[in-house]
């Protein structure tokens, strides 16, 4: 990656947030899983994907109600909402992710119909988290290895400003990713039941 390096601010990543034996349950929670494909712009993505909470439709940049989260996670859940410091039901959309050998995530910026907290959980194999920010002579980067059973949250700059992308993961990865909504979406939300 060509740029100054420079850590986003915002960005907290925590090692080790959960046990081995936290994740070894989880890990047979999201396996039994039933993956939907993700499409975008008529390609379909080597990742797939389950939402809770809320789902985004990328056609129509709205977010509709989904299934509930599962019990199974509600524990997830708690941990990602202390790191964050927020309320648990703040973090009112999940999104599962499983990453095959080779998957990646293009660079993005997450959708402004979510909040400004972002709170990721990786488990399985490490990846490595990548930033950017700015054109040519002003672009800044930074990258971070994500390991197995570490959070990471994003807040301010990291957030809003930064993308983020996830280079060809090395073998399966599983990710949940916690999100809150944009203020004054409570309203939307409930109609969109
Ligand atoms: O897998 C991850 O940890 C990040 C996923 C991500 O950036 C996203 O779904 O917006
Ligand atoms: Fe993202």
């Amino acid at each position: 990656m060509r740029g100054a390096v420079e850590r986003p601010a915002g960005l907290t990543y925590q090692p080790e947030l959960l046990t081995d034996d936290e994740e070894r349950s989880l890990l047979s929670t999201l396996g039994a899983l039933d993956f939907r494909e993700v499409r975008m712009h008529g390609q379909v993505a080597r990742r797939t994907v389950r939402h809770f909470g809320f789902d985004y439709d990328y056609g129509s940049f709205q977010l509709t109600r989904a299934e509930a989260l599962p019990v199974a996670l509600h524990g997830l859940r708690d941990r990602c909402a202390d790191l964050a410091g927020c309320a648990p039901e703040a973090l009112a959309q999940a999104l599962v992710t499983r990453y095959p050998p080779g998957a990646v995530i293009g660079w993005h910026r997450d959708a402004p119909a979510f909040g400004p907290t972002v709170v990721g959980v990786s488990m399985a194999a490490a990846c490595l988290l990548r930033f950017q920010r700015g054109t040519a002579e002003g672009r800044r980067v930074y990258e971070l290895e994500l390991a197995p059973r570490s959070g990471y949250v994003l807040t301010g700059a990291a957030r809003s400003s930064w993308q983020h992308s996830i280079p060809p993961v090395p073998a399966l990865r599983y990710s949940v990713t916690f999100r809150t909504l944009r203020p004054g979406r409570a309203g939307a939300s409930a109609s969109a039941r």
